[in-house]
């Protein structure tokens, strides 16, 4: 861990023993700070996790706060499987640092006139869904200070890296568990590519992306950087279903900064000098 991280840990810390001790204790005695099992304070599990959750929030402002500059105005554009967080995680981000969020396939519905993702592939079929989605990668590339939450198939064509590379490409890599359990929760309506036959959503749901994601796998470690859920988990000594997109969002900047740290040269983004 580097050495401002770990000053920055303690003195939140030292600012949640404070908290702590205004607060009411009872039974537990699990913390999270970032998802990390830290202290052993009796403090009631609802309050503590509210209590956690607003460190998290601030942290991930402190470490945006920090990195933005770095980043030069350039577009972060999060890949990954179908339903690894790239909405929810990306709005969290974008919001953190005072960035648009886009995500590409409602750019794509818009600009198809407000026709679904999933109407288009049952009405023009698959290659007009990825001519769409490559256009609009390439129109979004042109732009600044934009989180993009790209589809799942994006890095198949090698012209869309082409766009991406623009910016700061981030892949999130999420247990395929993980990724069924969800769009098991939510359907498939949305997602044509999962949504067939008939059966078990959760059992559907795994096969499937089991077989894209092996086809995809090479694609998506493409990218700038990669953020392993389950090594995170492993990390925080939590599971998997318990990072929140906040803790992940944290997790995707200090993956960033590392990436821009190692960078022989800084991050040469032609909107350094232009606004969004
Ligand atoms: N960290 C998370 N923990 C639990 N559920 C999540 C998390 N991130 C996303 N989800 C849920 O998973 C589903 C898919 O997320 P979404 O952001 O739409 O994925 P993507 O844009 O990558 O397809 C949504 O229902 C969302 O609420
Ligand atoms: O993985 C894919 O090929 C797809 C992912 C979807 O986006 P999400 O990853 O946002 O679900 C959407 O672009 C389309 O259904 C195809």
């Amino acid at each position: 861990m580097l050495d401002e991280d770990v000053a920055q840990r303690t003195a939140t810390l030292r600012q949640l023993h404070y908290f702590l001790q205004i607060m009411p204790s009872s039974a537990n005695t699990h913390t999270m700070l970032h998802g990390k099992k830290m202290i052993n304070y009796d403090t009631p599990r609802r309050e503590s996790g509210d209590l956690y959750a607003f460190f998290d929030e601030r942290l991930l402002k402190k470490k945006a706060k920090e990195l933005a500059p770095c980043l030069s105005s350039c577009c972060i554009f999060l890949t990954g499987m179908m339903g690894c967080g790239k909405t929810t995680v990306g709005k969290v981000l974008s919001e953190a640092l005072g960035y648009a969020f886009v995500d590409s396939d409602t750019y794509v519905e818009q600009a198809a006139g407000e026709i679904s993702v999933a109407q288009i592939f049952q009405q023009y079929g698959e290659s007009v869904f990825r001519d769409n989605e490559s256009k609009a990668l390439q129109e979004l590339s042109s732009k600044s200070q934009q989180v993009v939450a790209t589809g799942g198939g994006a890095v198949v064509h090698p012209i869309n890296w082409e766009y991406m590379r623009k910016g700061i490409t981030v892949f999130l890599d999420v247990p395929l568990d993980a990724l069924a359990r969800r769009i098991a929760a939510v359907g498939t309506d949305s997602r044509p590519l999962l949504d067939f036959d008939s059966g078990d959503p959760y059992t559907k749901a795994l096969m499937r992306l089991s077989t894209l994601l092996e086809k995809r796998v090479e694609k998506y470690s493409r990218a700038n950087v990669t953020v392993s859920l389950s090594k995170l988990a492993d990390d925080l000594e939590e599971d998997v279903s318990h990072l929140t997109p906040t803790i992940i969002a944290i997790e995707v900047l200090e993956q960033i900064e590392k990436y821009l740290r190692g960078k022989k040269k800084p991050f040469n983004s032609h909107f350094s000098s232009r606004s969004a």
